[in-house]
């Protein structure tokens, strides 16, 4: 039905409506989640702002799990306070965090200070018990083939996209950007036990299409370094 041309073993579920690729995704992680806390003490589940995700946050707020024990955290967050339209944080606060995930011990990439260079270190003490490989990781992708803060044009790309690196959060000042922003780099989000891409629209596709004709180029679309053995891809018209 859909021509990518995907690398081997991703596999893309395709839904005729937002509200389905949401239910399905959101029954995909609740099932992820729940059989780590069967072996684990705690869970993490690392998730996107945006505009898609809402859907799938109001359906995985309902899921029945020990959320106590789930850490939540977002792979990327605009530089501006948590009251502002532009805040992911506000964002999974008002949609995810409530009902029976309110329980979920949430770990804010927004800390204090003028710029995202400057709150790093504490950012980087918040998350100084965040067990990688994360458990749980659903991206979501920009036109231009950013995930996360991972910009083409940030200057600051390449260092986010070492995992040979120590860091595992990065300040992104994109110049295509009108926020600063603070991202997961490519070291904290690589190898998770699942991860998936949520994608809305047919210019997604078309984005992706384009991703997955050469995903070599990681810099020219920051996505492509996700396109790899296990990747689901959860799209909906
Ligand atoms: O800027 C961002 O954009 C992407 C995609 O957002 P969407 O509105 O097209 O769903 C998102 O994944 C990222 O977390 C966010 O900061």
């Amino acid at each position: 039905m859909h021509d990518l041309n995907l690398p081997d073993a991703v596999d893309a579920h395709f839904f005729d409506t937002p509200g389905d690729a949401a239910l399905a995704l959101a029954d995909a992680v609740a099932k992820h989640l729940a059989e780590r806390l069967l072996i684990a003490p705690r869970a993490s589940l690392v998730v996107s702002g945006g505009s898609t995700p809402l859907p799938f946050f109001e359906a995985l707020r309902e899921k029945p799990l020990d959320w106590a024990r789930v850490d939540v955290l977002l792979a990327d967050e605009r530089w501006v306070p948590e009251d502002d339209d532009d805040s992911n944080t506000r964002l999974v606060k008002e949609n995810l965090l409530q009902g029976p995930a309110s329980e979920a011990n949430y770990l804010s990439l927004k800390r204090p200070g003028d710029t995202p260079a400057d709150g790093l270190a504490a950012v980087e003490r918040a998350l100084a018990d965040l067990h990688l490989p994360l458990d749980v990781l659903i991206l979501g992708m920009g036109n231009d083939g950013h995930t996360a803060s991972l910009f083409p044009d940030a200057p600051e790309l390449d260092e986010a996209l070492d995992t040979d690196s120590a860091a595992i959060v990065a300040p992104m000042t994109p110049p295509s950007q009108p926020r600063k922003r603070i991202t997961l780099t490519l070291r904290a989000l690589n190898q998770a036990g699942f991860t998936a891409l949520h994608l809305k629209g047919d210019d997604k596709l078309k984005t992706l299409q384009a991703a997955c004709s050469d995903i070599s180029q990681v810099k020219e679309m920051p996505i492509r370094a996700f396109l790899k053995p296990g990747l689901q891809i959860f799209w909906s018209a």
